[in-house]
């Protein structure tokens, strides 16, 4: 029978809190480990097969929480996507499976505002070679030219999957080789510190099949390690200043004798705060909500990357893929050939992502560049640190080619970097299951639109370079012109989250007002409450985030083992 004392109690299974709950389960001092997830326990052996990474949202809707966020202003009033995982894994079980970690630069500016060196660089190479990484890198011979990892800052024996492709398809090959001779920059490992450059960007998968959270930390579970999914919490309990467990929305209560870690993503995260009764005072009068802890910055500084896609009409096919996904029964058989053996066209397809990052220095002498502040300029000047990325090896998914499905098409993505924009997220209501208010505020700082403009003209240019032109016919979907207003017009009308929610309850030092960890994850002004997930992050790193959602679960887990058993 399920008791109710437990020492600590982890809420959330993605990759922050599936991290932590499993590292300490795993501590010699065997402490009884409760973790809460509100989804669903999917069954692993599904078809998580990378190369249907694409449809994952879709096909498996019992593994989605369904959300958009507000009416975004300066996107012409569109309601954007913000959908999350909400299952065993968290958003590791629906994403698309690309793994970087970003530029070293943004780990150190990290330690510098929070003033911790555990996330400087160093610390942050030292987790993912000893605890993190399981790197794969089983490229074939004609391929090598394309990826050399740099093992010096991998792991390979960690508790995530990480893969370079085996085979690479032909047209990533013709991306790589053309961001070689244009000037845009080619890089071996996006993942050195330095991610600048075109490269092949490795997967969190292996041997063809994705890698959740919940694979890499909670099979094979200790029996100290209790796991209970479709339970939502509702409530943190608080005896004074001290949390002493939760309530899920059932009814039931559950006890920590010393922590309770809170691990729900950065968008539900700062809604279960609130519904505790920490957070700002006016906000949680206004839903007639007891304050019990006033924290201001809670759901405060939402930032998140925005993104944007291109797509050509190629003149002649260099992808395989498209005849085999227009044919179920093609699928099918695959499929069944995959599961059997591992092999077959879905052993080939999509098992490796084109991806850069890359700088654009023309944004430096501007008004809009001026107006930051001198630490975020001082950033954006450094080595490693990009403004804008691309992605190339992607489906069609834009409106003109969904509507032409029988050609072959060059689909890219430009992603801002360094967003200056920020959001917030809100109630919409005392209820615990009404969804709360998501507002990112996208393209509401001048300097991401100045970046938008400037990374659509780099993108634009790369692919006129004769290396990419001679196989594209037309431009089907893409601004009217090159012009600024023609450019900035195309991404209020298309543009959409990236799914990178973060610094909603941001770590910072005492003297940062709206800081509302410490650097030890510990909720400023009470005691047993940690968060461990995205919604800590000081600023949004330069990169896709899960890589970060597991770096922050293993530091925590290290942090609070240090606390309780060394
Ligand atoms: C469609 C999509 C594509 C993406 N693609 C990529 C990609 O290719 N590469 C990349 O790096 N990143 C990608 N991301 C982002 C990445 O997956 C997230 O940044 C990362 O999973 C965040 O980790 P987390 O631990 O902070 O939270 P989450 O992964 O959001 O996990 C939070 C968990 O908490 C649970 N939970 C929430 N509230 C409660 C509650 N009240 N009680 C109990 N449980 C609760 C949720 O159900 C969920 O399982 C993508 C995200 C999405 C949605």
């Amino acid at each position: 029978m399920l008791k109710n004392n437990y020492d600590f109690i982890v809420v959330g299974s993605g990759p922050a809190g599936a991290c932590v709950a499993s590292r300490l389960a795993s501590n010699k001092s065997s402490p009884a480990i409760l973790l809460i997830e509100a989804g669903i326990a999917r069954d692993a052996s599904n078809a998580d097969i990378l190369a249907e990474r694409w449809t994952s949202v879709s096909l498996f809707p019992n593994s989605v929480e369904y959300h958009t966020t507000e009416p975004q202003k300066w996107l012409n009033n569109r309601f954007i996507n913000y959908d999350r995982g909400k299952v065993l894994g968290g958003s590791s079980a629906i994403n698309m499976c690309a793994y970087t970690i970003g530029p070293k630069d943004d780990y150190d500016r990290w330690a510098e505002i929070v003033g911790d060196a555990s996330y400087g660089w160093e610390n942050a190479v030292r987790i993912r070679r000893e605890k993190l990484e399981a790197f794969h890198s089983v490229t074939e011979e004609e391929f090598r030219g394309y990826a050399l990892p740099d093992m010096s800052v991998h792991g390979e024996h960690g508790a995530l999957a990480v893969s370079i492709p085996r085979v690479w398809e032909r047209s990533m090959i013709t991306q790589l080789d053309a961001a070689k001779v244009s000037g845009l920059g080619f890089n071996l490992d996006i993942n050195s510190g330095n991610p600048l450059g075109m490269a092949s960007v490795p997967s969190t998968a292996k041997d063809g099949l994705r890698v959740t959270a919940a694979k890499a930390y909670l099979e094979n579970a200790p029996t100290n390690l209790t796991i209970l999914t479709e339970k939502q919490v509702v409530k943190i309990i608080l005896e004074g200043k001290r949390a002493v467990g939760v309530q899920v929305a059932s009814g039931e209560k559950y006890y920590a004798s010393k922590e309770v870690v809170i691990s729900a993503g950065a968008v539900e995260t700062p809604k279960l705060l609130m519904l505790s009764g920490i957070g700002n005072a006016s906000e949680l009068e206004e839903h007639s909500i007891e304050l019990l802890h006033h924290l201001p910055g809670v759901g405060k500084c939402l930032q998140d990357h925005l993104s944007i896609a291109f797509c050509w009409r190629k003149k002649k096919s260099d992808v395989d893929w498209r005849q085999h996904f227009s044919n179920p029964d093609a699928v099918e058989q695959a499929q069944v050939q995959f599961r059997e053996n591992g092999t077959g066209p879905l052993s080939l397809f999509f098992q490796g992502l084109t991806m850069g990052f890359f700088k654009a220095d023309e944004v430096l002498h501007t008004k809009e560049f001026e107006g930051l502040e001198e630490g975020m300029k001082a950033h954006l000047r450094k080595e490693t640190v990009p403004i804008w990325e691309l992605t190339c090896h992607i489906p069609p998914c834009t409106p003109g080619a969904l509507a032409a499905p029988e050609h072959d098409y060059l689909t890219s993505f430009v992603f801002l970097h360094n967003p200056q924009s920020r959001g917030e997220v809100t109630l919409s209501s005392a209820s615990p299951l009404a969804p709360p208010r998501v507002n990112p505020r996208f393209f509401s700082h001048p300097f991401d639109r100045l970046c938008a403009v400037a990374a659509t003209k780099r993108a634009l240019a790369f692919i006129r370079h004769p290396s990419m032109a001679a196989n594209i016919d037309f431009a089907v979907d893409g601004p009217a012109s090159d012009c600024d207003d023609d450019v900035l017009d195309y991404w209020r009308k298309h543009a959409t989250s990236t799914w990178h929610p973060s610094c909603t309850v941001r770590m910072g030092t005492g003297e940062d007002e709206e800081a509302c960890v410490d650097s030890d994850f510990r909720v400023r002004g009470l005691q047993g409450l940690r968060v461990v997930d995205l919604s800590v992050l000081p600023f949004l790193l330069n990169c896709h985030p899960v890589s970060i959602g597991y770096l922050v679960g293993e530091i925590a887990a290290e942090k609070i083992a240090s606390d309780y058993y060394s």
